[in-house]
């Protein structure tokens, strides 16, 4: 974020313009906001607090009642001159319409002051509505950790040049309220992550058959449901054939579906398989091993799922060549950091250190969905709805992910992709749905992507 403002400093612009064209169009949305109440503005003594005077100058020239309480001198040469430009009034404390914290943004060093926290805190109680720039303060940038207990929620955060980290991670982005972005002509950051879109998806070609569209093997264990979920979820997700490997035949296995039970090497030796899927209810016993390190052997494209990943250890990917996608729930991508050896706090670092050092594709799930890739490439879900927090929605993304591989999709365009699908099925879904509710969904969601 540095360099790309840099980059736009030495092509002519200065700290000053960047600050006067993110601070006004800040201020239209707080305009917007306001519907004409009060705005106390809470400015803070570097860039944050510059964008804090721009904005109150603004909205006072729009002909708001705007107040300043400034508890800190600015201390930079463009919050000096921000300030400079203000002429309205200043104010110990403020009550009223709407709250802009412009207190501390990406600059935050380290936790506020008590006195600074019970300030940000009363102001947020006092207005009827609490506006963050850039982001709340108290909450660290790449991290998305709050550095004090007991800060605000905000309704409305308003990013500026570019979106942070800490807007798409717990536990901050529950704070922020909703997200908006104010464009000051940053283009792409580069070593940044992105933010997975809709994609678009290829319908099949005119020549197509299940086999051009790609067989997907999904190797089932001793718990038949989780499979089965896995290969319905599959069966909507662009791949041509879906063949489940079982031990023996499930009760619970639509008509569509073909099922293999013979020996799982015999089965995995068809030359037309495109990926593999292993994992959702696999279970953790001799035979889950086997079939594990059985799947592995056969070095296809392949996603490992579940209890493949708690099973999984790097000795068993030494001879591998084939790309690979691992989907952990929080806590198995806490065993996997353990069996990889990879300690500390870092999250979004530790992802890309189990990407290198796996050579797999890291789908990391949860309320903020990451995706990963060993040249460290990072991918960030918008959130999708609270309710996939539901047991067996998992097996439906890894299946979703499985066939978009299996279809030809780069690794971590098959995990975007799915991700995305399985989000949006979700929201077409409605609330309280089951995973076969979200199967459902899924051609909704895969219509909107053709
Ligand atoms: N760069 C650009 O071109 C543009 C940047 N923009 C805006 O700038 C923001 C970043 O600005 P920034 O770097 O000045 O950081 P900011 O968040 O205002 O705070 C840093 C100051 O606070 C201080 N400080 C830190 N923690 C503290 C604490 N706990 N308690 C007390 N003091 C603390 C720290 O002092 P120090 O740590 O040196 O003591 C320093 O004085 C960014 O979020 C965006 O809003 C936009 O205008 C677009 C153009
Ligand atoms: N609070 C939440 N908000 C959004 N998505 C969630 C939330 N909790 C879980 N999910 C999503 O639901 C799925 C749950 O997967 P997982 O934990 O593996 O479930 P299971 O193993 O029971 O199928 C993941 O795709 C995850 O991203």
């Amino acid at each position: 974020m540095r360099a790309a403002e840099q980059s736009l400093i030495d092509g002519g612009e200065t700290v000053e313009s960047l600050m006067d064209c993110a601070g006004k169009g800040a201020a239209e949305w707080v305009w917007r906001v306001a519907g004409g109440r009060s705005v106390t503005v809470l400015c803070g003594p570097g860039n944050n607090g510059g964008d804090g005077y721009v904005i109150a100058r603004e909205l006072l020239r729009r002909g708001l009642p705007v107040s300043i309480v400034a508890p800190l001198e600015p201390a930079t040469d463009a919050a000096r001159a921000a300030r400079a430009a203000y002429h309205g009034p200043f104010a110990e404390m403020g009550k009223g319409g709407v709250f802009v914290d412009c207190l501390f943004g990406s600059g935050l060093g380290r936790p506020l002051s008590d006195e600074l926290a019970a300030l940000v805190c009363r102001l947020a109680e006092d207005h009827a509505t609490r506006v963050a720039i850039d982001l709340p303060s108290g909450i660290e940038s790449d991290s998305g950790q709050p550095l004090n207990d007991g800060l605000p929620d905000y309704d409305l955060t308003i990013s500026l040049g570019a979106w942070k980290y800490a807007h798409w991670l717990m536990p901050a982005m529950q704070a922020m309220g909703e997200r908006r972005l104010v464009d000051i002509g940053i283009g792409r950051v580069a070593d940044a992550g992105t933010m997975i879109r809709r994609p678009h998806l290829p319908t099949p070609a005119r020549d197509a058959h299940k086999y051009t569209r790609g067989l997907l093997a999904i190797v089932g264990g001793a718990m038949p449901g989780a499979a089965m979920l896995a290969c319905r979820a599959a069966a909507h997700g662009g791949a041509g054939y879906i063949k489940l490997f079982a031990d023996h035949h499930p009760q619970c296995a639509p008509d569509e579906l073909v099922i293999d039970t013979s020996p799982l090497e015999h089965a995995l030796a068809d030359r037309r398989i495109a990926a593999l899927l292993v994992g959702p209810g696999l279970t953790r016993d001799d035979a889950a091993q086997h079939r594990l390190s059985a799947v592995l052997a056969r070095d296809l494209p392949t996603v490992l799922d579940a209890d493949a990943l708690v099973l999984l250890r790097p000795a068993m990917l030494a001879a591998r060549t084939a790309p690979l996608i691992l989907t952990p729930h929080s806590g198995e991508l806490a065993q996997l950091f353990s069996a990889f050896g990879i300690e500390g706090e870092d999250r979004i670092g530790h992802l890309h250190e189990l990407a290198r050092k796996s050579g797999a594709v890291v789908a990391a799930k949860g309320p903020d969905t990451l995706v990963a890739a060993p040249d460290g490439e990072l991918r960030i879900a918008r959130p999708a709805p609270s309710w996939l927090s539901t047991a067996g929605t998992g097996d439906v993304l890894a299946g979703l992910i499985a066939s978009r591989l299996a279809n030809g999709a780069a690794p971590v365009d098959a995990a975007a992709q799915a991700i995305w699908l399985h989000g949006e099925a979700a929201h077409q879904a409605g609330p309280v749905f089951t995973p076969s509710d979200l199967v459902r969904s899924l051609a909704g969601a895969y219509a909107a992507c053709l």
